[in-house]
């Protein structure tokens, strides 16, 4: 978005006391419930959030096949959140920020855990759940360029339809918006098409006034901040006490 539309983050500069309401935000044609405000951050966070993640320490990146990845807060296992170092004080902002959101996370779930994730133009991650491990909200800041994330319906009983057939629409994610994903929407898949073309279809629930037909080119290296919270924290294990000397 440009800077001379005005956005939340622009009424956020100007008064920091100004607290948003996250269900001021509710996009409409999505399942319930998807909140998505765009310009969260503004483009001098967006760097700033950059560059802290281009100059974390190498053993920090987990390259996947086809993404890279950091992971802070710990290690989230199939219950429970084994504990790492602190999180750092550029992740602990944009928690702190979030936390300021009316309707967001309660304040006894306080986000611990962030995972950064990196595409390349044509990169993507397959269609998931985030699991039980998590407290049912996810919230996701978007960095760089921008994506389609797209949801699918789980398979249910017997259910076997092909992935395609379950397909229910996609969010346009841009570059320093933040998403919220929890009560129904939570239980649905979501993933990001391997592609370097995106389309704005009837599909897109958060289209707006963009015509159908306009054509997206993922040009850019697109960064999130997925930032939740893990409930059951589990006391450190020696290895990482020992890890750690
Ligand atoms: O990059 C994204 O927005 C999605 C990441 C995601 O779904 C995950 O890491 O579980
Ligand atoms: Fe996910």
């Amino acid at each position: 978005m440009k800077d001379d539309i005005p956005g939340p983050s622009s009424l956020e500069e100007e008064y920091e006391e100004v607290i948003l309401n996250a269900n001021d935000f509710i996009v409409p044609k999505a399942p319930s419930t998807i909140r998505y405000i765009p310009n969260f951050i503004n483009e001098e966070e967006e760097e700033y959030l950059l560059h802290r993640v281009e100059t974390a320490p190498k053993p920090k990146w987990d390259f996947l096949k086809n993404r890279r990845l950091q992971n802070w807060g710990g290690i989230v296992g199939k219950k429970s959140l084994i504990p790492d170092d602190e999180m750092p004080q550029w992740l602990e902002m944009m928690i702190e920020k979030i936390m300021r959101l009316e309707n967001g996370f309660p304040e006894d779930h306080r986000p611990n855990h962030v995972l950064v994730n990196e595409y390349l133009p044509g990169q993507g991650i397959m269609p998931h759940t985030d699991g039980p491990a998590f407290f049912p909200l996810i919230s996701t800041i978007n960095l760089g360029g921008h994506t389609f994330l797209d949801f699918y319906e789980p398979i249910m009983g017997d259910d076997a339809k092909p992935l395609e057939e379950r397909f229910i629409g996609s969010m346009f994610l841009e570059p320093r918006s933040l998403i919220l994903i929890n009560e129904n929407a939570y239980q649905l898949l979501h993933g990001i098409k391997e592609r370097d073309l995106d389309a704005i279809n009837e599909k897109v629930f958060n289209r707006g006034d963009l015509p159908i037909g306009m054509e997206l080119k993922r040009e850019t290296t697109r960064v999130s901040l997925t930032i939740r919270n893990v409930p059951n924290v589990a006391k450190r294990s020696i290895m990482s006490l020992l890890k750690k000397t």
